[in-house]
């Protein structure tokens, strides 16, 4: 089942075109990597998906809604809800621990009480491997640990889809192949829909899809 349709996207800075005429389907549970050379609009395209960027023409459907016609009112209620995203640099807040961190997406969206947020996000946490971190500030954390901690928080609100942009790009070899184990996982356990750009070759070969970017088109890999 189609849950994301992207259709004709373009999407230009100044005189370079970096996105030449997107088409692509996601289907629901499916985990696809995004692969292609420095520079031929991986993220560009990743952040058009996740509705960050605005595409100059072309679509982009959830459940055959046309996500560009919502207010951005709307659209940031569309994020907080339907969507998950992990960065390579993680971005955790580095004043709040690693269970705030988990949760403050939750508490943005407010779909439970305080106490039910934390539980759920104490649970992501195990999931993770983290029980024991939940109170360490990042700056406590090792560099997987806070990547783990990422994907917690990317998950809180129950996403229907999780954008990973180089996810692991900042990761040794062994916290690399953890993470990139846990995305199966959690795809198996949560029926999670998983959409990479990564340089990790590894990764690339266990994802169900890998598209090939090249000069702003999806190319036969
Ligand atoms: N905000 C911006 N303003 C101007 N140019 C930009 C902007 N963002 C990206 N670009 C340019 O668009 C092109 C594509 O960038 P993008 O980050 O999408 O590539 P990428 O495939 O993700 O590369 P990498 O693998 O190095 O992360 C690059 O030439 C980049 O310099």
């Amino acid at each position: 089942m189609s849950l994301l349709e992207v259709k004709g996207v373009k999407r230009s800075y100044g005189n370079l075109q970096v996105l030449r005429g997107i088409d692509m389907v996601i289907r629901r549970g499916e985990v696809v990597a995004i692969v292609g050379a420095s520079g031929a609009g991986k993220s560009t395209l990743l952040h058009v998906m996740g509705t960050l960027d605005k595409p100059d023409s072309g679509t982009v459907s959830f459940d055959n809604k046309n996500l560009f016609r919502l207010s951005e009112t709307e659209l940031a209620e569309f994020r907080n809800r339907h969507i998950g995203f992990v960065f390579q640099f993680h971005n955790l807040l580095a004043e709040f621990t690693a269970l705030e961190n988990v949760c403050m997406p939750a508490y943005i969206g407010k779909w439970g009480t305080e106490k039910e947020i934390r539980e759920k996000g104490k649970a992501l946490l195990g999931v993770l491997g983290l029980s024991d971190r939940g109170e360490h500030l990042p700056s406590q954390l090792s560099g997987g640990e806070q990547q783990r901690v990422a994907v917690a928080r990317a998950l809180i609100n129950s996403p229907d889809i999780v954008f990973a942009d180089e996810p692991s790009g900042n990761l040794d070899s062994h916290n690399a192949e953890e993470l990139h184990r846990l995305f199966f996982e959690l795809r198996k356990e949560m029926g999670c829909t998983f959409v990479i750009v990564t340089h990790n070759e590894q990764l690339a070969e266990m994802a169900d899809r890998r598209l090939m970017m090249k000069d702003g088109l999806l190319v036969d890999s």
